[in-house]
Formats: structure tokens, C-alpha cells, sequence
């Protein structure tokens, strides 16, 4: 499978303000990526420089092994796209809308605008202009699913969006890559992104200051721990373990964090015998907070 997206040191920037430093990034055909950040991060001012909606003040970016600029009709027609201020004519009802946008894309069935504003519970008879932020958001969704398109850039895509219809909006994601279709969504919330991408992309300041899958991540976050043994503790094995901090003591109890994987704690455990074990599911927030809050410089620092 080939790159569907592919960034080289693609840079931005706004008068004396960086907007993007020289990003490299590539996303795989049938790829969920997710792209994280903080707001001001860079992240709407890469996607926009993906579709050439505003251009480069260094390196390129390619979709699908064209340059945007010189196959700008070609590209456009496999992408399906979400802005972060997705507008309309407020005057228009959502289905008159929505049946235009279909126009543009070439042949979208009705049943299809209908079942996906079935199933995100949106009004297609009320005008734009009636529909608070969620719905409207919902309208620019239905937009950018309806032609099942190749590649699905979508900027913010849960923005004001309730709970229950960001579900919705996870099974079309998931729907999307069961079908082959690509996703790049911007995204500051980490449990969707977690819920549904296959690799996740952190920006900072207009650089990327992590790419892995979220496995990995998964594997470095920190999990915590609560042991309660029977009998004698080594107390300097487990002062021992890799990556272990915030380590306690109380009675025959321990408490304590790790950043790594078990195995070298349920190694250390077998020469116990242990009456309680309680293990908290990895917390991935807590990992991208360190790194949205660290500079990148600091982060490396530390991984070293
Ligand atoms: N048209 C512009 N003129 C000047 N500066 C801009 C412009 N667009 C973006 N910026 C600046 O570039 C940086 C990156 O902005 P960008 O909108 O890409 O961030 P973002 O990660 O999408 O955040 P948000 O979620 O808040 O939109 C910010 O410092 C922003 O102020």
C-alpha cells in the first residue's frame, strides 16, 4: 500500500509567526492518523497547506503521489474535508444544502445524505441558520462522509458534538477504515483519537514532537499499581524495576507507578506470593500532557 499523504519539511509561516517548522510526515493507504495538539499547535495550518488552501513558505506536501497545486481537481474529488469553521449559507435548509454539496461531489444517492443524518440525529427539513453549533457541525460531517471518499482531512471533527453522537462519529471512522477509505483527523482530545487511529502525530508549537502508533504509546504510558503481599517483600527488587516511581510502602502493600512494560515486575512477583493485584489502565492523557507541556528540546533531553 502506498503513502497517501506525504510532507517534506513543510514549513509556514505568518509574517514573523510560525504557524509549521518543517514537518515530515507520511499516512499509509487505509491509515487512521490522528493529529494532536493543543490549540495554536499548527494543526489547521497543516491541513489546510495539505489541500492548498494556503501555501508553504518551504518544503511540499503530496496527496495521493500528486502535488495539490498542479492536480487540484484530481485531488480534491478523492478528499473528503472538514474544516475546523465549517460555514455554509445559513439562509439554506440542511437538505437543500447538503443535496447541492452532493451535486459538486458527482453521484451521492439521497438514501445516503438521509441515513447518515439518521444516524448522526440530524433535521434535514430546518434552515442552517435555525441549528445550533453541534448540528451544524454534523451538517459539515454528513459533507465530508457522504461520497465515501478516499481520504477523509477532517479538522476538529467532534467539535461540539454530545457524547453520544461523538460514538456515532467514531463508528463512521471505523466504517471508513474497514472500507479501505484513509483518515487524518486534528483532534485536542486524546480518548477519541486513542478510541480509533492507528498512529497518532503530536504537534507543538508548529512541530511534531511525537509519531507512534498508539500501541506503543499505550506501552510507554504509566500504569499504576497496588500489590499487597503475603509474606516477606523484597522491597530493593521492586525499588529496582525499570521506569518504577512513586513507590510506597504501607504494611504488607506496595504502591508505585511504571512507565514500561510488566514483565520485569510479574518476573520480580514470582518469587512473592501476592494476595491483591490491582493495575489501573494506562493513561495516555497524562503522556500527552507531558509532552503538549514539555519542550521538545526538554522531551529529548529526557528520553535520552
Ligand atoms: N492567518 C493567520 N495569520 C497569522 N497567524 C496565524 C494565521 N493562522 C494561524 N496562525 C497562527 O499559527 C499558529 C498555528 O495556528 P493553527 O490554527 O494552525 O493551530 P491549531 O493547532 O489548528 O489550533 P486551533 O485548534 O486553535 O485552531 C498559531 O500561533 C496561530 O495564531
Amino acid at each position: 500500500m502506498g503513502d497517501v499523504i506525504r510532507l517534506e519539511k513543510l514549513s509556514k509561516t505568518y509574517g514573523s509567526r510560525r504557524g509549521l517548522a518543517e514537518l515530515d510526515l507520511t499516512v499509509a493507504e487505509g491509515e487512521v492518523f490522528g493529529y494532536l495538539g493543543p490549540n495554536g499547535a499548527g494543526k489547521s495550518t497543516t491541513i489546510r497547506l495539505l489541500l492548498d488552501l494556503i501555501r508553504p513558505t518551504g518544503g511540499r506536501a503530496w496527496l495521493f503521489d500528486r502535488d495539490p497545486r498542479e492536480h487540484a481537481v484530481e485531488v480534491h474529488r478523492r478528499v473528503g474535508y472538514l474544516a475546523g469553521d465549517f460555514v455554509v449559507d445559513p439562509r439554506q435548509m440542511v437538505g437543500e444544502c447538503l443535496a447541492f454539496l452532493a451535486g459538486l461531489r458527482g453521484s451521492v444517492p439521497k438514501s445516503r445524505i438521509e441515513e447518515l443524518a439518521v444516524r448522526l440525529d440530524l433535521d434535514l427539513s430546518v434552515r442552517i441558520k435555525a441549528l445550533s453549533k453541534g448540528n451544524r457541525q454534523k451538517v459539515g460531517l454528513v459533507q465530508a462522509f457522504m461520497h465515501q471518499p478516499d481520504l477523509l482531512i477532517l479538522d476538529e471533527p467532534t467539535s461540539g458534538l454530545d457524547p453520544l453522537v461523538q460514538q456515532t462519529f467514531l463508528d463512521l471512522v471505523r466504517e471508513a477504515k474497514a472500507a479501505g477509505q484513509t483518515v487524518f483527523m486534528s483532534s485536542h482530545i486524546m480518548t477519541e483519537v486513542e478510541a480509533v487511529a492507528d498512529r497518532v502525530g503530536i504537534i507543538r508549537e508548529g512541530q511534531l514532537v511525537a509519531l507512534d502508533t498508539v500501541a506503543r504509546l499505550r506501552s510507554q504510558a504509566v500504569h499504576r499499581f497496588e500489590i499487597t503481599f503475603l509474606g516477606p517483600v523484597d522491597q530493593a527488587a521492586i525499588a529496582a524495576l525499570p521506569e518504577v516511581s512513586d513507590l510506597s510502602f504501607d504494611g504488607a502493600t506496595a504502591r508505585f507507578q511504571l512507565a514500561a512494560s510488566p514483565d520485569a515486575l510479574i518476573q520480580v512477583l514470582a518469587q512473592h506470593r501476592v494476595a491483591a493485584l490491582r493495575a489501573s489502565e494506562p493513561n495516555l492523557e497524562e503522556l500527552f500532557f507531558s509532552y503538549y507541556q514539555a519542550s521538545p528540546q526538554a522531551k529529548e533531553a529526557t528520553r535520552a
